[in-house]
């Protein structure tokens, strides 16, 4: 590794993509090979995978959704499934693609509406985020969405779950949301998304820590 400044090769070029060739495809996910220009000027490549299903330069949604009932703590609506590629179960925030001609904020009240069952209405919307991107192109937007527990909509939520998806909600209080996140993978085999986690550890810096450097340098 080398510090700022001690680079060997000099950047003396803007990288940028030549080629780009399709080395596999499947329905839902394809490999290529990505011929690029370094910034040292060098011609070189990179296996890239990406999703087949991409309709603009943006993937699909996360959804930050937060509950606010009278007389409850605000809770985080968090999703745990079993998911094939990491071959154990997740947590997450509910997520989904896009679909065609669908605008982010309509995929993300659409998917926390299937898989939470719960109806929101969204608060925010972070830019176009990478996910992956030392492997892949995929991205996704993060929404905020408020829901208001107390309405008659979401008192006993139903989930719209297509055939194959396998949901559990959890509610995770906002203001305990790391400890219980631990808890939890303590108790049980389960992966934590890193955008969660991540949001986990703000929160926590920013409720009991506001004032605290992150990292003091002896
Ligand atoms: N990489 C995938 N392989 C599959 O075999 N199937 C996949 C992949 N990615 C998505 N899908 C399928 C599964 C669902 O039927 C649809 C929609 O998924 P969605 O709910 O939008 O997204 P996730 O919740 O992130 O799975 O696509």
């Amino acid at each position: 590794m080398s510090n700022v400044g001690e680079h060997v090769q000099k950047a003396t070029t803007v990288p940028h993509v030549i080629k780009e060739e399709v080395i596999a495809a499947g329905q839902w996910v394809k490999l290529e090979k990505t011929t690029y220009v370094d910034p040292s000027g060098s011609t070189r490549t990179w296996e890239t995978a990406k999703r087949t299903t991409r309709q603009t330069n943006c993937d699909g949604v996360g959804i930050f959704a937060l509950l606010k009932r009278t007389l409850h703590k605000d809770c985080v609506v968090m999703v745990k499934q079993f998911r094939p590629p990491m071959g154990c179960y997740t947590l997450e925030f509910p997520a989904g693609l896009i679909d065609e001609n669908e605008s982010a904020e309509a995929a993300a009240l659409r998917e926390l509406k299937e898989e939470t069952g719960y109806q929101g209405e969204v608060v925010g919307v972070t830019p176009v985020t990478c996910l992956d991107p030392g492997l892949s192109n995929c991205t996704t937007t993060i929404i905020m969405v408020n829901i208001n527990g107390d309405d008659p909509a979401n008192i006993h939520p139903t989930q719209q779950l297509a055939d194959g998806e396998f949901v559990d909600v959890l509610l995770l209080p906002l203001n305990e949301f790391q400890n219980k996140i631990d808890d939890l993978l303590k108790k049980e085999n389960i992966v934590v998304d890193s955008k969660v986690y991540i949001y986990a550890m703000g929160m926590t810096q920013a409720l009991a820590k506001p004032n605290e450097l992150p990292v003091l340098k002896q």
